[in-house]
């Protein structure tokens, strides 16, 4: 049957062909022979390598040409890449657009991205809205991590801002900005309050006096209110598919406007360039055009610098006061627990101080509870290897988009059991931190790109939170109906932001006016 068909097929191609063996002498078919076995060997080669490489890739699924599996990914990347996990395994790969991503979802081979090959993953793959807001990456998050000027960045970001000696220094700026938060909450006693949007002034209060000295609310501010209302569409448009990233010839078109849309946010930076006179920007202006040191900054490297720490500082921190919050909200045992300890601790005839909140151990456990129910980043910022190499046996090459699928990896009842359940006594052994050392809980990511604003974010949201249950008696408004879905996005957030009506707890009127 079998030499039928193959005489058929030779047949055929005989008469199909002929044309081509038809030589005039004896040269002209030496010429022709080699050319037909190079095609034809050229062909095999290319059908061995195609074999090779898509067969050495992590398995997933198939997609359209062109566009890969970008139309049937849906809108909630965490969960979806968590389902797809379920049925590829704990390493797939698709490709989306003219870009091959990889997402690992296992606590095994997040070691062996951000541990044993940390060095080779340590680069970014710079979307192009995230390259406007950097101007062109030139802060810490997009940075090549393998540069002086991230090193520099970095190492004066820890050393200037986020060392203890710091962090004590800046003391007082924390604790008058969550004093005005108790004092204005006090003045919506009975009332709806936006807990995110509460929490988010209050750190942007602090992390731009710590920068330059100056807050908000301040006389003369430079930044005003419309901050809140331009990150959010900075943090928007960072989260926001761009077919320009999957297809890099279309960003000439800008085919979504997301570019312009960007662009367009860059006016909230010019204050930054007009005004800062102390503190971080002073260092940071002395280092400006140093042509004889080893460290130099110029206008645009400050500007990225100081943009990233803000971006990275508020939204992070306030979605979290605010999950925290629903999380307390929708237990009521464990708000009692929480409240029980800070009338231990602080006492309802006092108000929270920082020396208050390393006793503050299950509202530490609450918080993490929340951070492994409601990582802020799920999927962390894609990392790019800058050499093709191995993970789980396959191979990753070069460039490719890689994700660490941390919302899996919080979710799996292999690493937590019941992982749905909201049970901060988990977290209660001692055994937990945010340096992730155990890859079984990476709410701040691991290794070289690990965040380097721990120490700030760690302190702010247990300072508000304390501050807010142990001066307050919270309820959710009747009318409301409760829910803690989530959207992704570069901060994944409540959907349905959270109010709550607070009501007085402390004893003495007069302790809300501090
Ligand atoms: C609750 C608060 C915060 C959370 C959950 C958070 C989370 C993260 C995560 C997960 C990353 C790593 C992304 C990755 O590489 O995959 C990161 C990076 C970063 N964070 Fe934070 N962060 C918080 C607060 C802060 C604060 C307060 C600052 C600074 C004042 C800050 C500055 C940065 C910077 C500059 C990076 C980029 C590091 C690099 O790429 O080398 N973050 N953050």
């Amino acid at each position: 049957m079998i030499t039928v068909l193959g005489n058929n097929i030779y047949h055929k191609m005989i008469i199909y062909w002929s044309w081509w063996w038809e030589v005039n002498n004896e040269q002209d078919k030496l010429a022709r022979t080699i050319l037909t076995v190079s095609v034809l060997a050229l062909l095999f080669l290319w059908y061995k390598c195609m074999l090779f490489y898509t067969t050495s890739l992590p398995p997933g699924p198939y997609g359209l040409p062109v566009v890969g599996y970008l139309p049937f990914l849906g809108s909630n990347l965490h969960e979806r890449f968590t389902e797809m996990a379920h049925k590829y395994g704990p390493i797939f790969s698709l490709q989306l657009g003219g870009k091959l991503h990889v997402v690992v979802n296992s606590t095994d081979l997040v070691k062996a991205v951000a541990r044993d090959q940390d060095q080779t993953f340590a680069n970014r793959n710079t979307p192009i809205a995230a390259s406007v807001i950097t101007y062109g990456g030139s802060d810490i998050t997009f940075t090549n991590s393998k540069t002086a000027h991230w090193r520099n960045m970095r190492k004066l970001l820890v050393s200037q801002v986020m060392s203890n000696a710091c962090l004590k220094a800046s003391q007082i700026f924390r604790t008058r900005e969550v004093r005005k938060m108790v004092n204005e909450v006090y003045a919506k006693i009975g009332k709806k309050v936006n807990i995110n949007k509460m929490a988010f002034d209050t750190e942007l209060n602090v992390v731009t006096s710590m920068l330059w000295g100056c807050s908000k609310s301040d006389e003369g501010s430079y930044i005003g209110d419309g901050f809140h209302e331009v990150e959010s569409k900075i943090i928007k448009l960072l989260g926001a598919p761009n077919m320009s990233d999957f297809f890099p010839w279309l960003s000439w078109f800008d085919l979504q406007k997301r570019q312009r849309d960007m662009q367009r946010q860059l006016k909230i930076d010019r204050a930054v360039e007009e005004d800062g006179r102390k503190d971080f920007l002073q260092i940071l202006l002395e280092l400006k055009d140093q042509r004889d040191t080893p460290v130099s900054f110029n206008i645009i490297q400050i500007k990225a610098l100081l943009m990233d720490i803000i971006v990275a500082a508020t939204d992070t921190t306030s979605t979290m006061v605010e999950w925290v919050m629903a999380e307390i909200l929708n237990n009521p045992i464990v708000m009692r627990k929480v409240q029980d300890e800070l009338t231990e601790v602080v006492g309802t005839n006092n108000i929270v101080e920082e020396s208050h909140l390393p006793k503050l151990t299950y509202l530490d456990g609450v918080i993490k509870e929340t951070f492994r129910l409601h990582p802020p980043l799920p999927l962390l910022i894609q990392r790019c290897p800058d050499e093709s190499c191995k993970v789980g046996g396959y191979t990753i090459p070069k460039d490719t988009l890689v994700y660490i699928n941390v919302w899996a990896i919080h979710h799996d009842p292999n690493n937590w059991t019941n992982p749905l359940e909201f049970k901060p006594e988990r977290f209660l052994n001692g055994k937990w931190d945010y340096n992730g050392n155990n890859v079984k809980f990476l709410p701040f990511e691991s290794g070289r790109r690990i965040c380097p604003g721990i120490p700030l974010g760690d302190k702010m949201l247990t300072y508000m939170l304390a501050s807010l249950l142990n001066s307050f008696e919270w309820n959710l408004p009747k009318d409301e109906e409760f829910e803690t879905s989530d959207e992704f996005g570069f901060v994944t957030k409540k959907k349905k932001s959270l109010v709550a009506i607070p009501s007085q707890r402390l004893s003495d009127a007069s302790l809300y006016m501090g």
